[in-house]
């Protein structure tokens, strides 16, 4: 530890560049230079400030995955801050603006003197406090993997004052957007007396091509009750030089990025760039995904309202289908890689005969296919409910389109369509049976309402502690809940993957058993997948992925 402390404090750190200084290399640059090789003037050492303040805990920091980055060698990105203790614990740690800045002035909270909060006992995070990914061990497990948690610190990196904040939210829409904007700006004005947050107009390309609005608790005050976003949003239209020079230009210091899998990475690049031009910016990205496809967090905010709000649709194509002869009610949920609003809605309504999604691949033909299992249901209970997520079976329809939306997504066939055609072809031609089928597609009925009682509670701790991380200088995280605790997760955690259903796992077996809609696959096929290898992220008893 000791030589790990003289490596630290013998590092080398110049003062961050200027936005001028920074235009000039780049211009001298532009022909002789890879941006990436230009000589910023800073040192870059990742973890320093972590091995002095942990040493007594008995952590050590692995250098051979947090190295420091002479300023002759600049990589793409910032190499992964991982602290390892006794037991096989392992923090993966977000980074802090005092790794590439050296000298920064620390200022006391302010919410200590804040009447609100300072009767609280324990009020203020302890340093050392991280939350476990994995709560299900074994007696001789590892401690594995954990995240800093989240919270109000002691110290701040930024006086009040000197904080100019600004909110942009990217991608689709998702129920509980404002309430994360008007909590992330009441949380700035009272919690800590920042007066300056800016919106960012109209998604990632509003930071160089739209203006921006004043935020205040005034201007947000009733917007939580109101579907999509007030900042407007985009997909596409990703720039980081011009997102990261407006930030400059603008004298910006926090960042709150708001949205999906796609957003996320363009928060870390953006943050990626702010510490290659060594600017005091925290850079935050709060998950939105109403598909619930972000790893790592137990759940996106959004989620449980899209779930409640599915019930509608679910609940009419239920009414629509016993009140006719061989009614079926066919109900498409969104949903294009992960079919967690199409099970969970599945599950809650008990009214579904069958759910498909994109993780389980299903066939219509022959013996154990769709169609024999509709004429089954329909035989035993004169109806039939189907959900069907939009991004399921879209192997199986003919043309298949290369076209993709502005972020470069894949644009989806409509399956439910398909597979109503389908269905009433196979039972008027094949069958010579009447049927009466109606097809629900509330896909953006859904995604355009303000979010429920539980996810506006879920919006604000998110979004407080997204503010309460920024105050305290930790950067290039994502605000998220694991294991039920606000904790900060590297961004490399939530861009490296998707979260999926497993399908071999607990919550997919909860719903056959509920629905009893045929599996889709021969049980040879799953014994034989089982032993040879564990699936790569398992189903928590919340429905979430863990680690392996
Ligand atoms: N790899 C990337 N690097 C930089 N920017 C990206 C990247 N991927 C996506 N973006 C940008 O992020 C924004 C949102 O991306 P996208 O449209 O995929 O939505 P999302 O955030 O994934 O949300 P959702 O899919 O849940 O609606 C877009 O402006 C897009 O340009
Ligand atoms: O029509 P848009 O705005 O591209 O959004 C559709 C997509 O957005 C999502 O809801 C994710 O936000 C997907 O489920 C869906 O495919
Ligand atoms: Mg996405």
């Amino acid at each position: 530890m000791d030589s790990l402390l003289s490596r630290c404090s013998a590092s080398f750190f110049p003062s961050p560049l200027n936005r001028n200084d920074y235009n000039q290399i780049k211009a001298k640059s532009r022909f002789s230079l890879p941006s990436s090789s230009v000589n910023f003037g800073y040192y870059y050492s990742s973890g320093c400030r972590l091995c002095s303040s942990s040493s007594s805990g008995g952590l050590k920091i692995d250098c051979s995955t947090s190295p420091t980055m002479s300023s002759s060698a600049s990589p793409e990105t910032t190499k992964p801050k991982v602290v390892t203790g006794p037991g096989g614990y392992v923090l993966q740690d977000v980074p802090h603006l005092s790794d590439y800045i050296p000298d920064l002035p620390v200022y006391t909270n302010p919410l200590q003197d804040n009447p609100a909060y300072s009767v609280v006992k324990q009020y203020f995070v302890h340093v050392d406090d991280t939350v476990p990914q994995k709560i299900v061990v074994h007696k001789d497990s590892p401690r594995g993997v954990h995240f800093r948690r989240a919270g109000p610190r002691q110290k701040v990196y930024f006086h009040s004052d000197d904080v100019h904040a600004c909110i942009v939210t990217c991608g689709g829409l998702c129920p509980g957007l404002n309430t994360v904007i008007r909590e992330i700006v009441c949380g700035l004005y009272h919690m800590y007396g920042v007066k300056k947050v800016l919106g960012i107009d109209g998604g990632y390309r509003g930071f160089y091509a739209k203006n921006t609005v004043h935020l205040d608790p005034k201007v947000v005050n009733d917007i939580h009750k109101r579907g999509g976003t007030i900042l407007g949003t985009s997909r596409g239209g990703h720039d980081t030089s011009k997102i990261v020079d407006s930030i400059q230009d603008r004298g910006i210091n926090q960042v709150y990025i708001i949205g999906g899998d796609g957003t996320q990475r363009g928060a870390s690049v953006i943050f990626e760039e702010v510490r290659r031009r060594g600017l005091k910016v925290s850079v935050v990205g709060i998950p939105k995904t109403i598909d619930n496809d972000v790893p790592v967090i137990d759940k996106s905010f959004g989620f449980d309202t899209a779930v409640e709000e599915a019930q509608r649709a679910i609940n009419a194509a239920h009414v629509e289908a016993e009140s006719f002869e061989n009614g079926i009610g066919l109900v498409k949920l969104m949903g294009r890689y992960s079919g967690f609003i199409a099970m969970y809605a599945t599950l809650a309504s008990r009214d579904v005969d069958c759910c498909l999604i994109p993780e389980s691949p299903f066939y219509l033909e022959g013996p154990g296919g769709l169609f024999e299992y509709i004429e089954r249901r329909l035989k035993e209970n004169g109806h039939m409910v189907l959900v069907i997520a939009e991004g399921a079976g879209q192997e199986l329809l003919a043309e298949s389109t290369s076209q993709k939306d502005a972020s470069g997504n894949k644009l989806l066939q409509d399956v439910a369509l398909w597979v109503s055609q389908r269905i009433k072809d196979h039972f008027s031609k094949d069958r010579k049976m009447t049927i009466n089928l109606k097809y629900i597609d509330p896909t953006y009925m859904i995604r355009a309402i303000p979010s429920n009682a539980s996810d506006n509670v879920y919006c604000t701790l998110l979004a407080q502690s997204a503010v309460h991380g920024a105050m305290a200088g930790y950067t290039g995280y994502t605000s998220g809940l694991v294991n039920g605790r606000q904790t900060y997760i590297p961004f490399y955690r939530i861009t490296e993957t998707q979260n999926h259903v497993v399908i071999t796992d607990r919550m997919w077996a909860r719903l056959l058993s509920s629905t009893n809609q045929p599996s889709f696959l021969h049980p040879k096929d799953i014994i034989e997948d089982k032993f040879d290898e564990e699936p790569a992220c398992p189903l928590l008893d919340n429905g979430n992925c863990a680690p392996n």
